[in-house]
């Protein structure tokens, strides 16, 4: 019935003279016109991305967030032609990143005004360009053929031994992880504060961005870093430049081959388990739940798939990022839980974040007959 339903509605909606006739009606133009909308944006997104980056790299947020500017000005400012500017900038305001002050200045608009300040999206922004590469033929990706950019980027997630990764091989990853840090670092310490805790492990904890925020809120925290030793050795700076040696311990290893260290309350993988197969993300859990202390805490915070009004986030951008960075996939809490269970967890609960788009966080605690 609720099938013969839906497919009455795609015999319509693939009738050109239906479609011209919604289109027409005044009850169900706006429908008409919203669909056509999102399909055209669908089109268009990639148009959309590269006006962004254009904006990104000619630093048009950080330069407008002095004082707003005519396009003249603009063009002897960026050294760009001013036909070209003005282009720039009536596309920046249709897609609200500009403003219009007045006649014939330029100012930031509601999404432009967001990006100051932000360096990990504006991070990203230029890291798209890779991804972009490797999305020319989605197809092609699909059915696993050729080598992909992003698979090269991430050289822990092919086949060898990570641990022999080097300094060269985890730099910019590791320098684009701890840009885009602080976002999900504010997420995850406001719906999960860390000050009820004594030691917290941060395993796959990057150069320890994550670390010396939770350190920063929580000032009787120990921290341990676990990451693959070119990393760790890269966190072994940032605490040392923090003020923190005291209080963090780093810690290099693999942590799908060795036992991750003991005494910690507190676990956490942040951004890690999505990076990983079914089997694999069990292992780095069952590994978690061996080293944590009976009463202690797992906490997971990456972003999940059917993040609240955010859908496409884990489907479809994870879902394809991953796919060309060559394992994992963004889960839903629900398929998150199921892997904590099967690794000897229970009590899990999920913690509202103020931006699920950004990232979910679950905690779990070891099950006592396990
Ligand atoms: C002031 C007046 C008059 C009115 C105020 C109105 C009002 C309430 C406005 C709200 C303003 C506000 C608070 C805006 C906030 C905006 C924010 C926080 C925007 C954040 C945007 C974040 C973005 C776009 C994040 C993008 C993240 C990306 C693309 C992440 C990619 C991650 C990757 C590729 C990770 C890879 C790691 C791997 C391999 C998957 O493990
Ligand atoms: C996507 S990054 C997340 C980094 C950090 N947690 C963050 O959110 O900024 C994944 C991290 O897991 C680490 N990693 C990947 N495979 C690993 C392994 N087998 N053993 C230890 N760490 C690993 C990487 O080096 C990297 O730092």
């Amino acid at each position: 019935m609720v099938d013969r339903f839906w497919s009455v509605r795609d015999r319509l909606m693939a009738s050109a003279s239906f479609r011209r006739w919604a289109a027409a009606f005044p009850l169900t133009r706006p429908i008409a016109r919203r669909r056509s909308r999102d399909l055209f944006d669908l089109c268009a997104g990639f148009v959309y991305s590269q006006v962004l980056l254009a904006c990104v790299r000619l630093r048009l947020f950080d330069i407008l967030a002095e004082h707003s500017m005519t396009a003249h000005e603009l063009s002897r400012r960026l050294g760009m032609a001013e036909e070209a500017t003005e282009r720039l900038l009536r596309a920046a305001v249709s897609l609200r990143l500009l403003a219009r002050r007045g006649d014939d200045r330029f100012g930031l608009g509601p999404l432009g005004a967001a990006l100051v300040g932000n360096p990990g999206v504006a991070a990203m922004v230029e890291h798209h360009a890779m991804l972009y590469d490797d999305l020319r033929d989605p197809v092609a990706l699909l059915r696993g053929e050729g080598k992909t950019a992003l698979s090269s980027y991430w050289p822990y997630a092919g086949a060898g031994h990570p641990s022999d990764l080097t300094a060269g091989d985890v730099s910019s990853y590791t320098a684009l992880m701890a840009a885009s840090q602080p976002l999900i670092a504010e997420e995850v310490l406001g719906a999960y504060p860390l000050n009820r805790h004594r030691r917290l492990m941060d395993v796959g904890g990057g150069d320890g961005a994550f670390l010396a925020a939770a350190a920063e809120r929580a000032p009787d925290l120990e921290v341990v870093l676990f990451d693959l030793p070119a990393v760790a050795e890269r966190a072994k700076l940032r605490f040392q430049s923090a003020g923190l040696q005291d209080r963090a311990t780093v810690i290099g290893g693999d942590f799908l081959s060795n036992p991750l260290p003991k005494g910690a309350d507190a676990l956490s993988l942040v951004r890690v388990l999505h990076d990983h197969d079914d089997c694999e993300a069990l292992t780095i859990l069952r590994a978690a739940r061996q080293a944590l202390a009976p009463d202690g805490t797992l906490l997971i915070a990456e972003p999940m798939a059917e993040a609240p009004g955010a859908h496409p986030v884990g489907d479809a951008y994870f879902g394809f990022y991953l796919l060309a960075m060559g394992r994992g996939h963004a889960r839903t809490p629900h398929e998150i839980t199921d892997l904590l269970q099967r690794a000897g967890f229970s009590s899990v609960r999920r913690h509202a974040t103020a931006m699920p788009l950004l990232t979910g966080v679950i905690t779990a605690s070891p099950a006592k007959s396990a």
